[in-house]
């Protein structure tokens, strides 16, 4: 993608810190500070994220990958509002014209955010779908929340976007809870593109799907980024994923970046020492 360079980011974050616990002494410090991987044996404190610095731009797909408690969910759910950062600022372009610090509005400003400006898809559709309502009833839950109250034009959006998803209409009135893992996996895409949001988080959202699923869900996701040029930050542990979909990756270890660049490059010439590990085992 070398127009990438051309266009200014619609989002950025910068210096983006989480942190479970007060810190103590021997972990809060400078240079010298004591951590096991992201954690401090003396008080329990986890760092799990740690001055993260980055840039989402128009129309990309940005992956990050990183083994199992790298911090990759805790991000997410920190530029979701689902959790408070401890510290940092994120930007998005279409807000407030990038001026203002997402971390820094209102939990009124910020449902805003999330209601009209992000869609999440999470790892377990039971954060993100009401397992007893109807599939198109979750969709709508979504668009009300966004100030939507014509009941026709949601029932219009929302069959329209379970078509896209390729969930068959006349099952559109069950709720997700009869569905299959990948069906409820598409019923979320679905609600969380509903009010048509410049930018898309997915958190892990194959792990856990037999492999054919998979490789439906991604290629789905991959067709609707095409086709409507949203952004899209993508989590996986899974190398192998985000080789298929991502644009560029940034590789978490431990709470940190490691490396960032484009997915090709990271992957012909991986830097890091961890991130030869994990391109070594996609051979
Ligand atoms: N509520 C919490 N309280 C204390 N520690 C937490 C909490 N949530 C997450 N952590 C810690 O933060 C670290 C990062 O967790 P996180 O879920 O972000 O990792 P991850 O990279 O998404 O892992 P996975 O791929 O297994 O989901 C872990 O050490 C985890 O134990």
């Amino acid at each position: 993608m070398s127009s990438l360079a051309m266009d200014a980011p619609i989002l950025t974050v910068h210096d983006l810190n989480k942190q479970f616990g007060d810190g103590c002494i021997r972990c809060a410090g400078g240079a010298d500070r004591r951590l096991e991987k992201n954690y401090c044996p003396a008080c329990g404190t986890v760092y799990s994220c740690q001055n993260l610095s980055f840039e989402l731009y128009p129309g990309e797909v940005l992956g990050v990958v990183g083994e199992s408690g790298s911090g990759k969910s805790t991000l997410m759910r920190a530029l979701y509002f689902d959790q408070q950062v401890t510290s940092g600022e994120a930007y998005l372009s279409c807000y407030k014209d990038g001026l203002s610090n997402l971390f820094a509005q209102s939990s009124q400003q910020q449902r805003y955010i999330r209601n009209h400006l992000m869609g999440m898809v999470y790892q377990n559709p039971l954060a993100g779908l009401r397992m007893g309502f109807s599939s198109i009833g979750n969709i709508a839950e979504k668009m009300i929340a966004a100030g939507n109250r014509n009941v026709a034009a949601m029932e219009t959006r929302g069959s329209d976007l379970l078509e896209r998803v390729h969930i068959p209409l006349y099952r559109r009135k069950e709720a997700p809870k009869n569905f299959s893992g990948g069906m409820q996996q598409r019923v979320q895409i679905a609600k969380a593109m509903s009010n048509n949001p410049p930018i898309l988080l997915l958190d892990e959202v194959t792990t856990g799907l037999d492999l054919s699923v998979q490789a439906n869900v991604l290629d789905l996701i991959k067709h609707l980024q095409r086709e409507l040029g949203i952004s899209m930050l993508l989590v996986s542990h899974d190398l192998g994923v985000i080789r298929m979909m991502a644009d560029r990756t940034l590789v978490m270890l431990d709470g940190k970046v490691v490396e960032q660049g484009l997915t090709d490059q990271i992957l012909e010439d991986p830097q890091h020492a961890y991130t030869q590990q994990l391109v070594h085992s996609l051979l």
